[in-house]
């Protein structure tokens, strides 16, 4: 059962009377890697949380095209500041399979061969607090990708990273969209929204201001703001 596509219509989230982001009308059609880009405050996490339904709605719909029970299960979220269970890190791979049940040993086997395969394969043992930034971070997408979700939401994954743990990473998505996986994903780094998206949605005040495919975001974008942005001016 496939869950695009992904149908937005007036989404909103208000806080303390504040719309944080929306009215949002959007239609995913699930085309690879979905790339949300805006400057700070537009609303991009908010965005993220709001169509994996961690974020409250207080107005409009956000339907995929399966069931909402189903769609729940085939999403995966990777935050910008990874989230680590006080155990190993092959503790902390097995965590999800076991949450659905996959048997321990099974469970076991699946957490070593994806601890490998994002070159975790000798910190297995390890505590995962005591990785650093950019282990913790491909632990934490390692374990979000475990469960093999059709849809991966990343917010920022790479924004405290230096340049060799974001290709690692840009590797290990790169291989998840080659197997299918979508991925709708935050970033600030234009490198690697060029490398990564197959379209744009760039986000402004809240809204989505622009959304295209990445190559007509990055060769002509429509509006004033997304070319400013593009040439690295403040954008407001
Ligand atoms: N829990 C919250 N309570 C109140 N306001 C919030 C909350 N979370 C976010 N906001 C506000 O909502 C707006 C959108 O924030 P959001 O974090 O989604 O933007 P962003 O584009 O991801 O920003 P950045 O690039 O700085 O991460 C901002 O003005 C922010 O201050």
């Amino acid at each position: 059962m496939t869950l695009f596509p992904l149908t937005v219509r007036g989404a909103q989230t208000v806080r303390r009377g504040r719309v944080l982001v929306g009215p949002v009308d959007l239609d995913l059609t699930g085309a690879g890697a979905t790339v949300v880009m805006g400057p700070n405050g537009s609303g991009k996490t908010t965005l993220l949380r709001l169509l994996h339904g961690a974020a409250r709605l207080t107005a409009g719909q956000i339907k995929w095209a399966s069931d909402e029970g189903y769609a729940r299960t085939q999403q995966g979220f990777v935050f910008q500041r990874p989230v680590m269970l006080r155990r190993t890190v092959l503790e902390n791979l097995m965590y999800p399979l076991r949450m659905r049940g996959v048997g321990k040993a099974d469970a076991q086997l699946q957490a070593r061969e994806w601890g490998e395969r994002v070159g975790l394969a000798d910190l297995l043992d390890r505590a995962a607090p005591h990785l650093s930034g950019g282990e913790q971070q491909k632990l934490a997408l390692a374990r979000a990708m475990i469960t093999q979700p059709q849809v991966l939401f990343l917010d920022e994954p790479t924004a405290a990273l230096d340049g060799r743990a974001t290709r690692e990473i840009e590797a290990v998505l790169h291989a998840a969209k080659a197997s299918g996986m979508q991925l709708i994903l935050s970033t600030h780094d234009l490198g690697q929204a060029k490398r990564l998206a197959d379209e744009v949605v760039f986000m402004l005040h809240g809204r989505v201001h622009e959304h295209s495919t990445a190559r007509n975001f990055f060769d002509a974008p429509k509006s004033l703001q997304a070319r400013a942005f593009l040439r690295g001016d403040i954008v407001e």
